[in-house]
C-alpha cells in the first residue's frame, strides 16, 4: 500500500493561487417556495484552506454545497470558484471541483476499478491515460489491493475512500465533502482525516467540508462558518472563535451552542433528523 506522502506528484494542483481567494459567494440565496433555506450567504475561501461549514440539521449546509457544485441553481446572489461564475460558467466550475456527496456515489455491483473507470469517462480523461490515472488514485488511497473486489463487499471506510478517489481523478483545485465521516468508525474516520490533511499539505488542494462533528472541524479546519436557519452567524478560525467566548478551556462545542442555541430552538424537523440518520446508517 502506498500512502499519500509516498505517491507520485500526479495530483499537483494545476494552477494554485497562493494567498488568493479561490471561492467567493455574494448574497447567495436559495428558496424552496416560501421557505428560505440559504439566506444571503457571504463567504470567502482562500486557496489551500480547509474550510468547514457547521450547523445543526436543516441549517442549509447541503443546499450551499449543491449550489456551489452547480447542482442546484441559486434563487439570488452569486458565487465564483477559481474565478468562474457558478451559474454562467458551470462547465469550467465542474472541471475545477471534486464533490463527495452525502448520498452513496459508488455502485456496489461493480468493482472499485470499474467505478473509477466510469468517473474517468465522466471527466473526459483521455482513454490512453485512464488506466494509469486509476491505478495512481487507487494506490494513493490505499485501495489497490481491493481494486477488483465488488464494492458491496467493502467496509464503510473503504467505500468512503473510493468515493474520495472518484472525486480526485481529474485533479480538482477544490474538493467539496458533505459530511465526509458520517457513519464511519473511529479508525476509518481517522483515515479520512489523514487523507484530507495530506491532500492539503502535499498538494495544496483546497477543502470545503460540512460536518456535524465539532471535534472534526477543530482538528481539520483552518476556518469555519457556523450556520443556523440558513444564515451564517459567525466565521473564524476555531482558535479565535474559542478565544472569543471568554470561557476557560472553551471547546468548539461551546462555540456552537453559544451561537446556535439548543436543538429545540434550532427548528430541526423530524424529516431532517430522519435524513441524517439514514445517511449515517448507509455507511455503518
Ligand atoms: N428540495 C427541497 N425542497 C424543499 N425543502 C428543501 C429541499 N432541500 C432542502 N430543503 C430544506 O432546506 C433546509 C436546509 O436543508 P439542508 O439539507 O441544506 O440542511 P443541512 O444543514 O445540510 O442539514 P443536514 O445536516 O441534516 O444534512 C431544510 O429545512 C430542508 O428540509
Amino acid at each position: 500500500m502506498t500512502n499519500l506522502t509516498g505517491s507520485a506528484d500526479w495530483l499537483a494542483t494545476p494552477s494554485h493561487y497562493p494567498e488568493s481567494v479561490l471561492l467567493e459567494t455574494q448574497e447567495l440565496t436559495r428558496r424552496f417556495d416560501n421557505f428560505t433555506a440559504v439566506d444571503r450567504l457571504n463567504i470567502t475561501v482562500a486557496a489551500g484552506e480547509v474550510f468547514g461549514l457547521l450547523g445543526p440539521n436543516g441549517a442549509g449546509k447541503s443546499t450551499v454545497i449543491k449550489m456551489l457544485t452547480t447542482l442546484l441553481p441559486a434563487s439570488a446572489g452569486k458565487a465564483s470558484i477559481a474565478g468562474y461564475d457558478v451559474t454562467h460558467q458551470s462547465q469550467a466550475v465542474r472541471r475545477a471541483i471534486g464533490y463527495v456527496p452525502q448520498a452513496l456515489s459508488a455502485d456496489g455491483t461493480l468493482t472499485g476499478y470499474e467505478n473509477l473507470l466510469i468517473f474517468t469517462k465522466l471527466y473526459d480523461i483521455p482513454a490512453k491515460q485512464r488506466q494509469q490515472r486509476i491505478w495512481d488514485v487507487l494506490e494513493f488511497m490505499g485501495l489497490a489491493e481491493v481494486a477488483h473486489r465488488l464494492v458491496r463487499n467493502y467496509s464503510g471506510g473503504m467505500i468512503r475512500k473510493l468515493e474520495i478517489a472518484q472525486s480526485i481523478l481529474h485533479r480538482p483545485q477544490i474538493m467539496f465533502l458533505d459530511e465526509p465521516t458520517v457513519g464511519l468508525d473511529p479508525v476509518a474516520r481517522n483515515q479520512v482525516w489523514n487523507l484530507v490533511q495530506e491532500l492539503r499539505e502535499n498538494y495544496g488542494t483546497t477543502i470545503f467540508l460540512t460536518t456535524h462533528f465539532l471535534e472534526e472541524a477543530d482538528h481539520l479546519c483552518n476556518r469555519v462558518a457556523i450556520m443556523n436557519r440558513g444564515k451564517v452567524i459567525t466565521t473564524g478560525s476555531p482558535t479565535d472563535l474559542k478565544a472569543g467566548l471568554n470561557k476557560q478551556n472553551a471547546t468548539l462545542d461551546d462555540v456552537f451552542i453559544h451561537y446556535t442555541g439548543d436543538e429545540l430552538a434550532s427548528g430541526v424537523s423530524y424529516h431532517d433528523i430522519k435524513r441524517t440518520r439514514r445517511n449515517a446508517q448507509r455507511l455503518g
